[in-house]
């Protein structure tokens, strides 16, 4: 059974189509990467998996079953802006996750309890490089460090999917580099599902295993809301020849 299974999903808001008939499964283990015009709704497809937005039609199943209604531990998310506590230190940010799932009224843990949370949050910002950090507040570290803060916060709920919202969009090529060997070394480390949005094309191939492409097919100019976007590639990157991405690179507007 796929992990994730959507058959003709239909996503209006009012009057303006979003998404229209996606049919696709995502497996476990996936690493799938989404790109598409500004505006094609990548973000709202996100939400969705994330439990913040719902289809308007058509089946939506997480293992088989209908999504749960609410955002959950299963599913993690790290939007391109920093999404950390400022007056919260970096350890006590990554702890802060830990003790509301395990503290839903509190959100504190005391005694063994907030020593486990204490060690679980440190394993974790050693994983993602941030452990000299541990004690220093988000606003003294840069934005590839936020970012990797933001990315242990997400895993360590220990997610089954990770949603990725354009993270390194907002961060300068040399960071980006070192952010993508992080991703790809916790995707597999943790037996991740990871679907992420990204601007840039070569991004997408080099990270995932299975690029998706969306974009409106049908265009009214009378309506341009009447009609929503669709996949129109799905590919396993593996078997993506360049020649293929110079033909999304030319007919979608990325
Ligand atoms: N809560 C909402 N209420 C009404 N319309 C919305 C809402 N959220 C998104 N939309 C609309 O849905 C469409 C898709 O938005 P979305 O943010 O998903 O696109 P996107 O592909 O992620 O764009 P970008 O690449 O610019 O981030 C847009 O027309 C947007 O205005």
């Amino acid at each position: 059974m796929s992990l994730v299974t959507i058959k003709n999903l239909w996503k209006s808001y009012g009057n303006n189509v979003v998404l229209e008939k996606l049919t696709l499964n995502i497996e476990a283990g996936e690493f799938c990467t989404l790109v598409g015009p500004s505006g094609c709704g990548k973000t709202t497809f996100l939400k969705m998996l994330l439990g913040q937005e719902y289809p308007t039609k058509g089946t939506f199943l997480l293992d088989g079953k209908p999504f749960p209604e609410e955002p959950g531990v299963e599913r993690g998310i790290v939007f391109q802006r920093y999404s950390v506590f400022e007056h919260l230190s970096v350890l006590k940010n990554v702890m802060l996750g830990i003790e509301l799932e395990q503290s839903k009224f509190f959100g504190r843990l005391f005694g063994k309890a907030k020593k486990q949370a204490e060690k679980e949050a440190m394993t974790m910002l050693e994983a993602v490089g941030l452990a000299d950090s541990a004690n220093k507040y988000p606003s003294e570290l840069s934005g590839g460090m936020q970012q990797r803060l933001s990315i242990a916060q997400s895993l360590v709920k220990k997610p089954k999917i990770l949603l990725l919202d354009e993270p390194f969009g907002a961060l300068d090529p040399g960071i980006r580099a070192d952010m993508h060997a992080l991703i790809l070394d916790l995707w597999k480390k943790n037996n991740l599902t990871v679907v992420m949005v990204t601007h840039d094309l070569h991004e997408g191939f080099y990270l995932g295993t299975r690029l998706l492409v969306f974009d409106k097919v049908r265009h009214d100019p009378l309506q341009p809301n009447a009609y929503g976007a669709r996949i129109t590639y799905d590919i396993p990157v593996g078997e993506t020849r360049e020649s293929v991405l110079e033909e999304i690179d030319q007919t979608v507007k990325i």
